[in-house]
C-alpha cells in the first residue's frame, strides 16, 4: 500500500502518543485523547432534481470537550471517512489547546462531490445534514464551521434549518458565516492569513528574508488563495500555484490578483493564461522555492517526495499534509515545518471571535479582527518556538505539547482523571 493510503486517524493518534511520552503525561491523558468521546453517523435523503431520491452518509465526530464546546468545520468531499473525520475532529482539540481558545475539537462530513449538484440539491443536502446533526450541536455545545468545498452560503441555510428543527435562533451555532448573516469581517481571509504570518515569523527565525523570496502554494481555494494574497503582501513572491486540475509556474512571480479573478470565473486555475508553464498538479511540492504553503488536502507530503523538497519552510495551511514518515525526513534535512494545528489556527481563532460577535450581538473592524488574529497566533508561535528550542524537539511535537498539557490540565480539573 502507497503512502497515500495512510489512515489519518492512525497519524492522528500517533502525534497525540509521542508528545504524551515526551510531557511524561499521565497514562490517562493517552487513554482519553486517543478516540473522540462521540461520532454520530446520518445518512441524508435528498430528493434530486429529476425527481429520485438519493442518501448521502455524513458524520460529526466530537472529539474532545473539556475546555468547551467542540469546534470545528464540515466537510463535503467524495473521499470523506468517518476515520478522516475522526482525525480532523482529534486535529481540532489541539489547535484550539494551541491559541487557547475555550473550545474543545469537532469535525463533520458528507460523502459526496458537490460539483455534481445543481444549487437546489446542494441547498436540500445542507439542510439535511444541519437536520440530523441537530441533537448534538448547539451555540454552547457543538460549533461547526466551513471547510473543504463548504462556505458562508452552506452555513447560512443550516443556521436557518437549525432553528427550523429546534426553535431555538442561535447565529453563533454555526460559524463562517456571511458578513450580512452575522458572519465576521475577516474570517473569510483568516486561515490563509495565519498561514502567511507564520511563514513570515519562521523565516525571521532562521534568517530569511521575506523580499523577494519564492513560494510555492498547493491548493488554491480558500486557504491557499488567501495564502497568496497575504504572503504577496508581505514581500514573498508566488512562483507556483497547483490545485486539482494542474499547476501554474512563473518565475518571476504570478499575478494572484488577475489568478483569484481568472478562478471565480472559471472555479480551476488550469488554463490562466499569464502563467510561464502548467505541469502536473503533483510536481508543485518538490519544486526549487523558499516556502512551501500546501493548502489542499491529507498525505500530500509523503516518504516518497519529502526528500527532495527544497523549501526552507512549509506552514501547514492545509490539515493533515505531512506523513508521520515525511516528518522524519523533513527532520532530518533541517525544514522548518510550522504545523497545521498552529499555521492554520487563524480560521478557527476568527470563527472564535465570530461566536463572541455573535453572542455579544456586536461586530468589530476588519482591522480590529485581523489585528486580535495576528496578537493571538504570533503569541502561540513564540511559545511553541521556545518549547522546541527548550526540548530539542520539532514544531509539531512542542505545539502538540503545549496543547495536550492545556487540555490535560482541563480534564484533570474536571476529575477525568
Ligand atoms: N477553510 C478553512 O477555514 C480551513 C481550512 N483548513 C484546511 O485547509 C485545506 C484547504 O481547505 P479550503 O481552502 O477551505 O478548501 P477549498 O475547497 O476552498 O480548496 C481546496 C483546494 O485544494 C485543491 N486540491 C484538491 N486536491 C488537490 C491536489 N491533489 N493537489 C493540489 N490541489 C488540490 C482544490 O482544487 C482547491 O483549490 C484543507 O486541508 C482544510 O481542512 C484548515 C483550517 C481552516
Ligand atoms: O472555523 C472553524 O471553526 C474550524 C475550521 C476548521 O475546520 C479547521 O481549522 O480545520
Amino acid at each position: 500500500m502507497g503512502e497515500k493510503h495512510i489512515n489519518v486517524f492512525e497519524t492522528a493518534q500517533q502525534q497525540v502518543r509521542q508528545a504524551c511520552d515526551k510531557l511524561g503525561a499521565d497514562p490517562a491523558v493517552y487513554e482519553i485523547l486517543k478516540n473522540p468521546m462521540r461520532v454520530l453517523e446520518v445518512a441524508i435523503p435528498v430528493k434530486m432534481d429529476d425527481g429520485t431520491v438519493k442518501s448521502f452518509i455524513g458524520y460529526r465526530s466530537q472529539h474532545n470537550d473539556a475546555v468547551g464546546p467542540f469546534k470545528g468545520g464540515v466537510r463535503f468531499h467524495p473521499d470523506v471517512t468517518m476515520d478522516e473525520v475522526k482525525a480532523l475532529s482529534t486535529w481540532m482539540t489541539f489547535k484550539c489547546g494551541v491559541v487557547g481558545i475555550p473550545y474543545g475539537g469537532g469535525k463533520g462530513g458528507i460523502v459526496v462531490d458537490p460539483s455534481e449538484l445543481s444549487q437546489g440539491e446542494l441547498e436540500r443536502l445542507s439542510r439535511g445534514f444541519a437536520r440530523a446533526i441537530s441533537p448534538i450541536i448547539g451555540e454552547r455545545v457543538d460549533i461547526p464551521a466551513p471547510d473543504v468545498n463548504t462556505n458562508g452560503q452552506i452555513m447560512a441555510w443550516m443556521v436557518d434549518e437549525y432553528h427550523k428543527a429546534t426553535g431555538r435562533f442561535e447565529p453563533g451555532v454555526l460559524t463562517g458565516k456571511p458578513v450580512n448573516f452575522y458572519g465576521s469581517l475577516a474570517r473569510t481571509e483568516a486561515t490563509g492569513y495565519g498561514a502567511a504570518i507564520m511563514a513570515r515569523d519562521a523565516a525571521k527565525k532562521i534568517g530569511m528574508s521575506l523580499q523577494g523570496a519564492t513560494v510555492a502554494i498547493q491548493g488554491f481555494g480558500n486557504v491557499g488563495s488567501y495564502a497568496a494574497v497575504y504572503i504577496e503582501e508581505m514581500g514573498a513572491k508566488v512562483v507556483a500555484v497547483s490545485d486539482a486540475s494542474c499547476c501554474l509556474v512563473k518565475e518571476d512571480g504570478l499575478d494572484i490578483p488577475a489568478l483569484v479573478e481568472y478562478t471565480k470565473a472559471n472555479k480551476l486555475i488550469k488554463g490562466f493564461p499569464a502563467a510561464q508553464k502548467e505541469l502536473d498538479r503533483n510536481q508543485l511540492v518538490t519544486m526549487d522555492v523558499d516556502i512551501l504553503i500546501p493548502c489542499a488536502l491529507e498525505n500530500q507530503i509523503t516518504a516518497e517526495n519529502a526528500g527532495n523538497i527544497k523549501a526552507k519552510i512549509i506552514s501547514e495551511g492545509a490539515n493533515g499534509p505531512t506523513t508521520l514518515e515525511a516528518d522524519k525526513i523533513l527532520d532530518e534535512k533541517g525544514i522548518v515545518l510550522v504545523p497545521d494545528i498552529l499555521a492554520n489556527a487563524g480560521g478557527v481563532t476568527v470563527s472564535y471571535f465570530e461566536w463572541v460577535q455573535n453572542l455579544m450581538r456586536y461586530t468589530w473592524t476588519f482591522e480590529e479582527v485581523q489585528e486580535k488574529q495576528e496578537q493571538l497566533m504570533v503569541k502561540a508561535f513564540e511559545e511553541i518556538w521556545g518549547l522546541k528550542e527548550e526540548h530539542g524537539v520539532n514544531m509539531r511535537v512542542a505545539a502538540y505539547m503545549m496543547s495536550i498539557k492545556r487540555v490535560a490540565d482541563a480534564m484533570k480539573l474536571r476529575g477525568w482523571y
